[in-house]
């Protein structure tokens, strides 16, 4: 730590926080208040459930709703969080790296359907695959999607102001996708070139449906550090990613998995592409329609109300052989219910370790498929190891219900959301010194992240998770994706709206990290006013919010800007007023921050996001070792 650094420790954390408000769950199922350490302390009268299909339930059980009537002992007496013994952090565990999910190489001309697209794919390569095309497409994963459901033609119309301009966008995409073009007429292929034009724009990197068997993360040392890794998109198939990172392909031989090494240190990048390689990407691209509109949310600006793209039942089956049961688990209580996801609290029987479980919500058809957001979630999070990025230690299921499986993550007793919700009602604020803990601990996180090649794409205060201790995880990563250099077009409609950026409310495709340093900053506004900081109702709403507080934009402070298609509101104003929000000093109560904290805040909601903060800058900011601020 460079001298006269403010050490923000964890620990230091604790104590304010355990001496402000303790940690608050926003779940309506018992809040767990500033309870400090002691966590646990709570003992409700009870009884466990051993009977499997009460326990856990499924569908056909009416998973849930029922178990959370019945009282269950709380046996988070006595918890520890993981990594922690009496407050000292302990040597980080090694991670269980074997996800359940693999390409099977051997299925050849595997045809993927799901509701909306029909996938053809050629022979799969062997673990390393040969040189890649020039788009960093790979020859032999071409695909066929059903272009009447893509998202260029579906969503990315929104925000233009006629067709010309969503022809202008679309033409600037041919050049993408005339490369697919090419590769896929050598392909068995049911539509002709042309129709890969109207692809989803997050789909040239489709490499391929593969059939998913067998275990594909495993690593013995699998810390993905703090260098740079090359790009996933960097148009090289196999790309070295770290001596630390192992890629391994496994072999499913019916009673599990065997586990062998693929080629040393390298990192296959069509393991990486994972999900994505599926060209079924994001929660709401391709093939996907909204059925939602921002207006709709009434809350923090969520916005998504997908159809999602799913993996057909037969393929999650078989990806799920050799996963432990659910029933390992005993059930403790239901956490919260996110869009993707019911997360419950749970016990290892085993070795008693306290867990979080989020069910994989499935299609409402019994047989609908594993959702692709969720393939990728388990995917992203499996293969990283950082103490901001939630751990998923293993992907279990309900052998009886192949629709149910569930995240096994490590468990955390808040989000922040909750804990600001809860402050807020004490009218209590966090102090400088735990807006900065927090802020280093989301920065770090971020950070890794890109160092990585994910954008995460939805951060937001409910999906920071917290320890009693004041630590701070990133979760819910079914929007993130892989990025790469250079850019590729992708979809706009991503992050919720409150912590959405000006170039992704304008319509941009061709966005990078910088998404994530604006999330970044709305969290830190929020996290020193309480309150988010742009709350806006739909997307031009949220653009006129941004613009009444930072002025607006031109193309002078944001070159580049008047090409952005986008809807914008008509909204002249030409001061920057965000010092007016957080000014130095108060007699009002209103929030304050110190001239480098500013700084900062202003860096990270800088309007050109060339010009915006790396997560890399922002953690070597003066606010973080200035002692007075
Ligand atoms: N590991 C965990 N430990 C404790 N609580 C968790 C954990 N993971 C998630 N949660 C709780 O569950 C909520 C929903 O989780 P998550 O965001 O992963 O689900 P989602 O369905 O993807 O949500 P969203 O609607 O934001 O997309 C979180 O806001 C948090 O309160």
């Amino acid at each position: 730590m460079a001298a006269g650094q403010v050490d923000v420790l964890r620990r230091d954390f604790y104590k304010h926080s355990k001496r402000q408000n303790g940690h608050y769950r926003n779940d309506s199922h018992g809040a767990e208040y500033g309870r400090g350490r002691d966590h646990g302390a709570r003992r409700k009268n009870g009884y466990h459930y051993s009977s499997k299909t009460r326990d856990w339930g499924s569908r056909r059980d009416g998973f849930g709703s029922r178990i959370e009537e019945r009282k269950v002992e709380d046996l988070s007496k006595g918890d520890k969080v993981a990594g922690y013994e009496d407050g000292v952090r302990l040597p980080a565990e090694k991670k269980r790296k074997i996800s359940p999910i693999v390409w099977d190489r051997e299925e050849k001309d595997v045809r993927v359907s799901s509701k909306n697209r029909v996938v053809l794919v050629a022979p799969l390569p062997s673990p390393c695959p040969p040189a890649p095309s020039s788009s960093g497409v790979a020859c032999h994963d071409v695909l066929d999607v059903d272009v009447s459901k893509c998202a260029v033609s579906g969503v990315e119309i929104q925000g233009f102001d006629n067709l010309a301009d969503k022809a202008a966008v679309e033409d600037g995409l041919v050049g993408e996708l005339n490369s697919q073009t090419d590769l896929s007429s050598s392909l068995p292929s049911e539509k002709s070139g042309d129709d890969c034009r109207q692809e989803n724009v997050e789909e040239e990197e489709f490499v391929g449906a593969r059939n998913i068997s067998m275990s594909r993360w495993a690593s013995d040392d699998e810390t993905l550090d703090d260098s740079r890794r090359s790009s996933p998109e960097s148009g090289e198939i196999c790309t070295e990613l770290s001596g630390e990172v192992r890629a391994r392909s496994s072999s499913f031989d019916g009673d599990g998995c065997s586990v062998g090494p693929v080629s040393g240190n390298t990192y296959c990048e069509s393991e990486l592409l994972d999900a994505d390689s599926m060209g079924i990407d994001d929660k709401q691209d391709e093939n996907t329609s909204v059925t939602g509109s921002d207006a709709d949310s009434e809350d923090d600006g969520d916005t998504h109300h997908i159809e999602e793209t799913r993996v057909p039942t037969q393929r999650s089956t078989n990806m799920l052989q050799g996963c432990r049961s659910v029933y390992e688990f005993e059930y403790l209580k239901k956490i919260n219910e996110g869009t993707y996801g019911v997360v419950y609290k749970a016990k290892d029987r085993k070795t008693g370790e306290i867990v979080a479980l989020k069910k994989v919500k499935m299609g409402v058809e019994k047989g609908d498929g594993f959702p692709l957001s969720s393939l990728r979630e388990i995917n992203i999070l499996m293969s990283f190891n950082h103490p901001s990025v939630v751990g998923v230690k293993e992907v279990v299921m309900d052998e009886d219900d192949f629709d149910s499986v569930f995240m096994v993550m490590e468990y955390m007793e808040s989000d922040l959301k909750g804990v600001l919700e809860a402050m807020k009602v004490k009218k209590q604020l966090y102090c400088m010194s735990e807006v900065k803990c927090l802020m280093r601990q989301l920065l770090e996180g971020v950070k890794y992240l890109h160092d990585n090649w994910v954008i995460h794409r939805d951060l937001k205060t409910s999906n920071l998770l917290l320890s009693n201790e004041g630590e701070l995880k990133i979760c819910d990563f079914g929007l993130s994706r892989q990025y790469g250099s250079p850019l590729k077009p992708y979809t706009p409609l991503v992050v919720t709206l409150w912590y959405r950026a000006p170039e992704l409310l304008l319509g941009t495709m061709k966005y990078s990290t910088a998404i994530d340093m604006w999330s970044v900053g709305c969290i830190m506004a929020e996290l020193v006013a309480q309150e988010a900081l742009f709350r806006g109702k739909n997307e031009i709403d949220q653009l006129g919010k941004i613009f009444q507080i930072l002025g607006t934009p031109n193309d002078k402070i944001w070159p580049g800007l008047t090409k952005l298609r986008g809807v914008r509101p008509n909204i002249k104003q030409p001061y920057n007023l965000l010092r007016k929000k957080f000014p130095a000093r108060s007699f009002i109560g209103s929030p304050v921050l110190c001239d480098s904290g500013f700084d900062l805040l202003n860096k990270l909601l800088t309007y050109d996001p060339e010009k915006r903060i790396t997560a890399e800058a922002a953690l070597k900011h003066d606010w973080f070792s200035n002692l007075a601020a």
